[in-house]
């Protein structure tokens, strides 16, 4: 694997606003990176800085081998503002051939190029219609293909889904997660859990500081694991109840209905044991973690 993002110390200061803070990362080719942070975190920063668009107060930043902005990038790393439009007046298919022809393709090229990327983002039977035929869901697929036109290594989405409903944000996800071997995405959202599951690596700035997290965590050749729980309803004397398991080491409620549980590794798979138990207590339960949640680890991982 490949190091294709090299940051030490970036530091970026908006008059005597440190919008940054000592901010030292690495991003390697492969699977997407979330970048996520609640509002005024610094994600935005962090994008200009990748994009050249800004230059660090203090600091290095090294992409691909090249600083940013650099010529050499141009064609390698690509980035989606959240509010990107399309031009209403035109065909989906002359637009995304028009933005090949800004990156120096022939006419053909172009058009060849156009419909690479439709069909990598499954819109190929809409390329001769206009983005007010589309749905909202279809034009951000629509400008996803447009980032890849060129075919970069990093492509940077800022809130891919934002204003998108769960159907289309999940679709625009999918269309993330199958163009993992063509390009590596960095996503930045303030929603920690929409992430999850699509990224293995989660920056989480927060008032320009950044902390670094593995979303499928902590359960391997340890002598314990962490499993969580979150049940359908409350129940009585839930943590004492999982508390009383053999394994059990320790146990909190993370959230309402939510349980963090610390067990130790033995030849029996703890996630059979919890979802015994709770078919001997007649718990329902909504959904079962292997590990914790991306959201515990950022927030709650000192309570265990
Ligand atoms: N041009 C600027 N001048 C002064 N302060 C700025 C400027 N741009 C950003 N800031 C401040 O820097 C901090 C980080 O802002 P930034 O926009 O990077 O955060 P963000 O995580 O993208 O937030 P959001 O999710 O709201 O877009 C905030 O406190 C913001 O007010």
């Amino acid at each position: 694997m490949s190091t294709l993002i090299h940051a030490t110390g970036l530091t970026k200061l908006y008059g005597n606003k440190l919008a940054l803070d000592q901010v030292s990362f690495e991003i390697q080719q492969g699977a997407p990176v979330a970048l996520v942070g609640p509002n005024g975190a610094g994600k935005t920063t962090l994008f200009s800085l990748l994009c050249g668009y800004i230059l660090p107060t203090k600091g290095t930043l090294n992409i691909i081998g090249h600083n940013p902005g650099s010529s050499d990038l141009f064609g390698k790393l690509s980035a989606l503002p959240q509010d990107a439009q399309l031009d209403p007046r035109f065909s989906i298919a002359h637009q995304l051939a028009f933005y090949g022809q800004l990156q120096g393709l022939s006419n053909k090229q172009s058009q060849a190029e156009a419909i690479r990327v439709l069909e990598l983002v499954g819109l190929a039977d809409v390329a001769k219609q206009r983005s007010d035929d589309l749905s909202h869901g279809m034009r951000k697929r629509v400008t996803i293909g447009q980032a890849l036109i060129g075919k970069p290594q990093i492509v940077m989405l800022d809130e891919a889904t934002a204003g998108l409903d769960p159907i289309h944000a999940r679709e625009v996800r999918e269309v993330v997660a199958n163009l993992s071997s063509e390009a590596t995405f960095i996503l930045s959202s303030h929603d920690l859990t929409e992430l999850e599951r699509l990224c293995s690596h989660v920056l989480h700035l927060d008032k320009g500081k950044l902390t670094e997290h593995p979303t499928h965590s902590d359960n391997n050749e340890l002598e314990f694991g962490f499993i969580t729980l979150l049940l359908s309803e409350h129940y009585p004397d839930v943590e004492a109840k999982i508390h009383a398991l053999a394994q059990v080491s320790k146990v909190y409620m993370s959230q309402a209905k939510e349980y963090v549980i610390e067990y130790q590794k033995t030849a029996t798979p703890f996630d059979i044991v919890i979802l015994q138990h709770c078919y001997q207590q007649g718990w329902r339960y909504r959904q079962l973690v292997n590990g914790h949640t991306l959201e515990n680890q950022i927030f709650k991982q000192e309570q265990v």
